[in-house]
């Protein structure tokens, strides 16, 4: 503490500076760079407040990045490169532009004070930048745009703010997955990923699993307590759902995404691990949906060339096929005195309930070394507590750590489930008649509540399992058989598209995650079919499941985002003030520790 408050002294700096000719008084305190226009004529005094966590990089002479990077090298010059908040209407100050100000100095001494000083304040109140990453660019992603998304407007970014990467396109689906699990990480602070929620899938997979490797923890054991990740993950998007990116940072946008990670900006998120008995079958963040969203994902599966608008195409037929399904879903409800599904809150940026829930799962996290043991305390008794069993037949079973909020629905799945509380919202759509149906998926489309329906039920919960009745058991090991060549007993001898041995023997102990399984035919089609199957599958985050009886445990804050949760349009004013003196909820103070 003591030597941070000797750098905040050392790089506060005040003096005039000119930008485009126009004379300006500027300051810098320990947590912003201030300049005010000196123009008498003028009674509105021209103010621009840049809090230091936001500055992207500071250069000598007069520089501009875009479209490409020229300098001008002048010794009375330097150029401050920063967060700015678009303006533009309807993107809610969430949508993130680079600002650049070049400022000319009376002197060079003064020029280079400036930018020693800027630089120190820089390093001095963003501890968490990244200096290396690991960029995965998924080129098959959405609209195939990924490895453009990243050359163009994002390497330019980062070669800025001086962070160095590694780049590898992907030539295999799961090629992230393994090389997080299996090659040298070191030097790493984070890890990348260019593509859509599949893509950032295979990365929280590989850097769960490589995590858990090296602590020595079982993935597989239903009850064990995850260690959570060191490596935080960022995610650039180029999908086709991007529902990770847009729950977390509000908006779907590379140069923002890239922003958020410049700056080493921090967002926990809770995660699901999802097993088959014992054996870890997945983890999933945003969607793990039985019933609708599995049908619409096998469905979806037959027509990705159609891109994102295979999941609109393939909604509207699994709508009209009008399914139901029976199971039993047993669930254990979370504390509903930390907060409920149906309080009508949002989690928003530096949100109380989950910071609450930091508190508790990282008790003694100021004391630095002792985050782990920390968090294997807490989760010591973290299934206990009655536990609630429901049977009967349903449209949709959904589970989602997360308000799963995307362009197709802004509200999300669940409006307000907290990023990283340590619980899941579990959404029961009993069966009913289309038209209910149909009123209830509208409803994701505006801020109409999709709970205020009879046949809706949510649950904040911990944990949740999910099992077949006795007869549709029998259908379900059928219907395996005949698609998935799976002996009695429930081995895969071979898949349908996946002969590799390395899989089958993945898929025994439970890590089912290759691209060519989402290929397997789906139990029935969707309209074409004469008997429809009485059993639906797993849609874990745009991955079909080969499991339809799991259980699945939350896991509070697993791992780390470079993002900062979705900021309060009302909080944020372009405050000229200090923070201090600011008496609105100012933002510009939010990566205070
Ligand atoms: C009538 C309009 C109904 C709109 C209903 C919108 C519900 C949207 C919920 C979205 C939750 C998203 C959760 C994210 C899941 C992703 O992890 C996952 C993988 O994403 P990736 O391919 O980018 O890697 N995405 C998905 O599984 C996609 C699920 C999308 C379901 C969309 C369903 C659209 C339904 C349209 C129904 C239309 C009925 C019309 C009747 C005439
Ligand atoms: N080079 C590749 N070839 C084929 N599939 C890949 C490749 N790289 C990644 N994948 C897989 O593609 C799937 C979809 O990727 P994603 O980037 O999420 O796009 P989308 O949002 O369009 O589904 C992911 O499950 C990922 O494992
Ligand atoms: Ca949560």
């Amino acid at each position: 503490m003591k030597a941070f408050v000797q750098m905040e002294t050392d790089s506060r700096l005040e003096s005039s500076l000119w930008v485009d000719s126009r004379r300006c008084a500027a300051v810098l305190t320990g947590w912003h760079f201030k300049w005010t226009e000196v123009d008498k004529r003028s009674r509105d005094k021209n103010s621009v407040s840049v809090p230091v966590a936001e500055v992207v990089g500071v250069e000598e002479g007069k520089v501009e990045v875009l479209p490409h990077k020229t300098v001008e090298d002048t010794d009375k010059d330097f150029t401050v490169f920063y967060v700015k908040r678009s303006s533009s209407p309807g993107s809610c100050g969430l949508l993130w532009r680079l600002g650049r100000t070049q400022f000319s100095c009376p002197s060079r001494v003064l020029r280079d004070q400036w930018i020693k000083n800027l630089r120190i304040a820089v390093k001095t109140h963003t501890p968490l930048r990244p200096h290396r990453l690991l960029v995965f660019i998924n080129p098959f992603g959405g609209k195939k745009k990924a490895r453009q998304i990243f050359h163009s407007l994002v390497a330019p970014l980062f070669e800025l703010a001086g962070i160095s990467t590694h780049v590898i396109v992907t030539e295999r689906a799961n090629q992230a997955r393994d090389h997080l699990l299996k090659k040298d990480l070191t030097g790493f602070d984070g890890v990348v990923c260019v593509g859509g929620d599949g893509m950032f899938s295979e990365v929280l997979h590989g850097a769960i699993g490589r995590t858990q490797q090296e602590a020595g923890a079982c993935e597989n054991d239903p009850g064990v307590t995850l260690q959570p990740c060191p490596l935080h993950i960022g995610i650039i998007p180029a999908g086709s759902t991007d529902c990770v990116c847009y729950a977390t940072v509000g908006v779907i946008d590379p140069v923002t995404s890239a922003l958020h990670i410049i700056i080493g900006d921090s967002q926990p998120l809770d995660v699901c691990s999802v097993h088959h008995g014992f054996a870890l079958v997945r983890y999933s963040v945003s969607l793990l949906g039985y019933g609708f969203y599995g049908d619409v994902l096998v469905e979806s599966e037959k027509h990705r060339w159609m891109g994102p608008l295979r999941y609109d195409y393939s909604g509207s037929m699994v709508f009209l096929s009008n399914r139901s399904y029976t199971g039993t879903v047993q669930y254990l409800p979370a504390d509903p005195l930390l907060s409920s599904p149906r309080d009508n809150t949002r989690c928003l940026s530096g949100c109380s309930v989950c910071s609450r829930s930091t508190e508790r799962l990282f008790p003694n996290s100021s004391d630095s070394g002792s985050l782990y043991s920390s968090y294997s305390e807490h989760f010591h008794n973290d299934l206990e507590g009655e536990w609630v069993t429901v049977e009967g037949r349903f449209k949709c079973v959904s589970l989602t750590c997360m308000s799963s909020s995307c362009a197709r629905s802004p509200m999300g799945l669940s409006p307000s489930a907290h990023l990283a509380d340590g619980t899941g919202d579990l959404v029961l759509v009993w069966d009913t008649n289309p038209l209910n149906f149909l009123k209830f998926l509208y409803r994701h489309t505006s801020t109409e509540d999709q709970f205020d329906l009879p046949f809706v039920e949510v649950h904040r919960v911990k944990a949740v399992r999910f099992c077949l009745a006795g007869d549709t058991k029998e259908e379900e090991i059928r219907v395996l058989s005949d698609e998935m060549d799976i002996e009695a007993g429930g081995h895969v001898r071979s898949g349908s598209r996946n002969g590799s041995q390395q899989h089958l023997a993945e898929k025994a102990t439970g890590m089912m995650t290759t691209s060519e399984e989402k290929t397997v035919t789906p139990f029935t089609c969707c309209l074409c079919c004469k008997k429809p199957s009485a059993v639906s599958v797993w849609n874990c985050d745009g991955e079909i499941l080969p499991f339809t009886e799991i259980s699945c445990k939350i896991h509070g804050q697993l791992v780390r985002l470079y993002a900062r949760g979705i900021e309060d349009k009302a909080a944020i004013h372009h405050c000229s003030q200090e923070r201090d003196t600011c008496n609105k909820t100012c933002m510009q103070g939010r990566s205070l520790p």
